[in-house]
This record gives structure tokens, C-alpha cells and sequence, in this order.
């Protein structure tokens, strides 16, 4: 008999039922919140005059419409504003916290969450968002939610699901120069698929995983949710005790090493059951970039485009499709190709060793931004930001000519003024390159590691980061 995995014994320990047509009532550890997903959720609360059930579970912070060039209120735009003074009012009334930017606190929501130390092994996690899989990365089973169950975990505490199957993906050897979890985790999703995590949570091991810092376990978590499956998670270890230590909502002392035995213990065991398992290896993997308008759509850098002509018939269209829209042609290297835009940072890859990275590539690269090239670094949180300045890394960076925004989502969806302009290309470390995705409906989104988007911004065209010389592995 094989022993079960972190899953199970995480789903087991927060089952509070099995309900009539077989979905398992789960208790939920952490609800986030956002300014985008819970407004009409509070609604439905008041329309049916109920409270939040566990308000010290649940935490606000407001990332997607802030703007990330000056946080001053009022918010020029008055939508954003309004949503600002919604989420505001909603916390008060309700007795939620807002993580507030005028204290500080405020960032991508799943860049607050790991950094307060809100987000600890074994909890279950929820977030009317769908990269709420980041916060797998401590060993919880995270789920992105919709708004009506939103406003149901708010009233219960709870959640009906069906409990998915979990697939073991591991990555075994070791990352080369310049390759970094962005890089594994858009090779992961071109093996398996945009859609071949339906039905799965991902449980990420072996050698790559066990050596990666918690920062580089949450982008490739983030990304989960790209390559289809439910939620992705690893298993805690001493890197993700270590981490933990001494953050905001941690407990301290004596309660922090009795809980951190608690979190180890969770880990799947040699012999744990899976539904399935799948091995890669990192030594094949390279510093990667998006071609496509799907981030399965990629290849590695020296690689060249796929030639629609050359491809079976069923895979042919979805390619010409992606090619025609991205303005490039099968068979051509996307390495050189010009860029307009520079974007680093959200909940992939907008914390505090992404921005190190991307400053080391600035500095071994010496030189400056293109004029003709709009270069932004957005911190994923006011810390972040914050840690960043205290390093100096703002210097390198406006120094060679990129600007220095305040912490948000900004480009990574644009639903804030940071926008592509008609059909810019757009080098970017966020997790989608959906048509449309970054503000212009005709606006293309290269995805590709914080390194590699700084080595294209100082080039002004797609390079090869391991040609600048810098180490920027881990
Ligand atoms: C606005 C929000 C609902 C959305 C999500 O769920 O992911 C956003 O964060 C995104 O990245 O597309
Ligand atoms: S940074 Fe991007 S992916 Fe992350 S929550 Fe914001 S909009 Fe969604």
C-alpha cells in the first residue's frame, strides 16, 4: 500500500464533509482578497445581510487598477478611485484587513500573502484569482476561486470541490548558466500543454525543485494555472522553514519549532500515490521565450520558430494563427527580433530576487535602454520596493534607463494606465501572452525571465542572456 501525498493530507485535514453529489466541503485557512473579484462578493454579503464568517482569515490589498506612478489620492482615474474606496469601505464594514498602501504593506496579492508570512504549509488558500496557485509553493493547497464562491467562502469559511488527481512533475540534474524557474516553468507547460494540467493538481519535485529558493518555487507555482492544471505545489523543506522564520503572521519561539516540525511532516513521503508522474530534465531546458499567443507557444532562445508547412495538419492552424497575429514568420530565430516595451515584474516574477537578477544582467551589460524602447521594473509590493532601494538596485536600473515604478499588477494585465500602444512588442516576465492581453487589443507579449526581458530592453531586440556574460542562475 503507498502512502499518501501532501495533497491528500492536506485536502483530509480541512474535509469537513462529504457532500450529497460527492464534492468535499473544505474548510478554507487564508482568503485574499482583491479590489478586482470582491465587490460584487461583498454585495451579495449585504444583500443577504450576512457577516464574514472568519474575518481574521481573510486579507484585502489592492494591485490590479493602482496605478505604479504615484499611489496619491484620489486616483486620477475615478473608476480606479471608486474601486479603491469600494474595497476601502468594504474591509471597514466587514472587519477585514486592508494590507493599505499608505502603511506600506501594499502589493500583488500574491506577492503580500508569502512575504507576510500569511501563507504557511499545510493551510488551504483561496483567491478570487486564478494565479493563487503561487502560494503552492509552501506546501498549501491554493485555488483560485470565482466571485460567487468568493462571497461564499466570505459567509461559510468554506468551499464545495471535487478533489483533483495529483500528477508528480520532476525536474532532476541541474539548471545551466542564465536558465531560472521562469525558464522551467515555460518548459514544463510546453511538455505537457496548455490544457494538460486539466483535472490535476501538480505536485513539483525533484533535484531542481528541492534546490530552488522560495521565490523561484512560487513563479514556477504561479504558473500552474497556464499549463491547465488546478493548483501546482512543493513539498516543505528547510528552505521553506528558513524563509518563514521571523515573518509578520509566523509564530515565534518554542509554537514556531513545534509548527515547523507540523509543516515537514507534511511532506509526501518516498512511496506517496500519485495518478500519474512525469520526469524532465533540467539539463534540456534553456533560457526560453513565448513566440505565441499561449505560453505553451515558446521555444528556447537560439531555437527557431515553428514552420507551419513542415507540422501535421491538427497542430497547423493554432501556429499560423499565433504567428499571423505575432507578426512573424515559421522558421525564422526569434533572437534579434526589435522590441518596443520592457516589462519586469508581477506575481511571476516581481519579488525581490527577480529585480536582483535583472539588475545584475543591467550591470553586466553596461549600457543603456534604446530611446525607442520603454523600459519599466514594477516591485511587486511596497517591501519589495523597499528592499529593493535599500540594495541600490533602483540606481542600476534608472540609471540605464528604465523607470522605476510603485508596486501593482501594471502591464502584466494593464487594467491600470500602464499599457502597450497599438501592435508593440512587448518583452515581459509576466505568466500570459494572450492577443490583447498587456492594455492594446492588437499588443504582442513576448513571456521570458526578468534576466532575459533586462538583456532585451539594454539590446532593444531579443537576446540570449547567457551572451551578456552575467551569472544570473539562482
Ligand atoms: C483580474 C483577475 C480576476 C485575473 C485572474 O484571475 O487571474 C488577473 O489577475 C489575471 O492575471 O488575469
Ligand atoms: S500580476 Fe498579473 S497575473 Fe498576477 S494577479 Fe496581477 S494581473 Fe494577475
Amino acid at each position: 500500500m503507498s502512502a499518501p501525498n501532501l495533497f491528500d493530507k492536506v485536502w483530509d485535514a480541512h474535509t469537513v464533509r462529504t457532500l450529497p453529489g460527492g464534492q468535499t466541503q473544505l474548510l478554507i485557512g487564508l482568503h485574499l482578497i482583491h479590489e478586482v473579484t470582491s465587490p460584487q462578493a461583498f454585495a451579495m454579503l449585504r444583500e443577504r445581510d450576512l457577516k464574514v464568517a472568519y474575518p481574521e482569515r481573510t486579507v484585502a490589498t489592492v494591485d490590479h487598477i493602482i496605478p505604479t506612478d504615484t499611489q496619491l489620492r484620489p486616483l486620477r482615474d475615478s473608476l480606479a478611485e471608486e474601486m479603491m474606496e469600494a474595497i476601502e469601505t468594504n474591509c471597514r464594514d466587514f472587519g477585514v484587513r486592508l494590507l493599505s498602501p499608505d502603511k506600506g504593506e501594499q502589493g500583488i496579492v500574491h506577492v503580500v500573502g508569502p512575504e507576510r508570512g500569511l501563507t504557511q504549509p499545510g493551510m488551504t488558500i483561496v483567491c478570487g484569482d486564478s494565479h493563487t496557485s503561487t502560494h503552492g509553493a509552501f506546501g498549501t493547497i491554493a485555488l483560485g476561486i470565482g466571485t460567487s464562491q468568493v462571497a461564499h467562502v466570505l459567509a461559510t469559511g468554506t468551499m464545495a470541490l471535487a478533489k483533483p488527481k495529483v500528477r508528480k512533475v520532476s525536474v532532476d540534474g541541474e539548471l545551466g548558466p542564465g536558465v531560472t524557474a521562469k525558464d522551467v516553468a515555460l518548459a514544463i507547460i510546453r511538455h505537457l500543454g496548455v490544457q494538460g494540467g486539466v483535472g490535476y493538481a501538480y505536485e513539483y519535485a525533484g533535484d531542481v525543485f528541492r534546490n530552488m529558493s522560495m521565490e523561484e518555487r512560487m513563479t514556477v507555482c504561479n504558473m500552474s494555472i497556464e499549463g491547465g492544471a488546478r493548483c501546482g505545489y512543493v513539498c516543505p523543506d528547510e528552505t521553506t522553514v528558513e524563509y518563514l522564520r521571523g515573518r509578520d503572521a509566523v509564530p515565534t519561539g518554542e509554537e514556531f519549532e513545534r509548527a515547523a516540525e507540523w509543516w515537514l511532516s507534511l511532506a509526501s513521503p518516498e512511496d506517496a500515490r500519485y495518478d500519474d508522474e512525469v520526469h524532465l530534465l533540467a539539463s534540456e531546458i534553456e533560457p526560453t521565450v513565448t513566440w505565441g499567443i499561449n505560453p505553451g507557444q515558446s521555444i528556447g532562445v537560439g531555437g527557431t520558430l515553428p514552420d507551419p508547412a513542415e507540422l501535421p495538419e491538427g497542430e497547423r492552424f493554432a501556429v499560423e494563427e499565433a504567428l499571423a497575429y505575432m507578426g512573424l514568420e515559421g522558421g525564422q530565430r526569434l533572437e534579434g527580433t526589435p522590441i518596443d516595451v520592457a516589462f519586469i515584474g508581477s506575481c511571476t516574477n516581481g519579488r525581490l530576487s527577480d529585480l536582483r537578477q535583472a539588475a545584475a544582467v543591467v550591470q553586466a551589460t553596461g549600457g543603456r535602454v534604446p530611446d525607442r524602447v520603454r523600459a519599466l521594473v514594477v516591485p511587486g509590493s511596497q517591501r519589495v520596493r523597499a528592499a529593493a532601494e535599500a540594495e541600490g538596485l533602483h540606481t542600476i536600473f534608472t540609471e540605464a534607463g528604465f523607470d522605476w515604478r510603485q508596486a501593482g499588477c501594471s502591464m502584466c494585465l494593464a487594467m491600470n494606465p500602464d499599457k502597450l500602444q497599438g501592435r508593440e512588442l512587448c518583452a515581459s516576465s509576466s505568466n500570459r501572452n494572450f492577443k490583447g492581453r498587456q492594455g492594446s487589443p492588437t499588443g504582442r507579449t513576448l513571456l521570458m525571465s526578468p534576466a532575459m526581458v533586462a538583456a532585451a530592453a539594454l539590446a532593444g531586440e531579443v537576446r540570449d542572456v547567457r551572451s551578456v556574460g552575467a551569472r544570473v542562475a539562482a
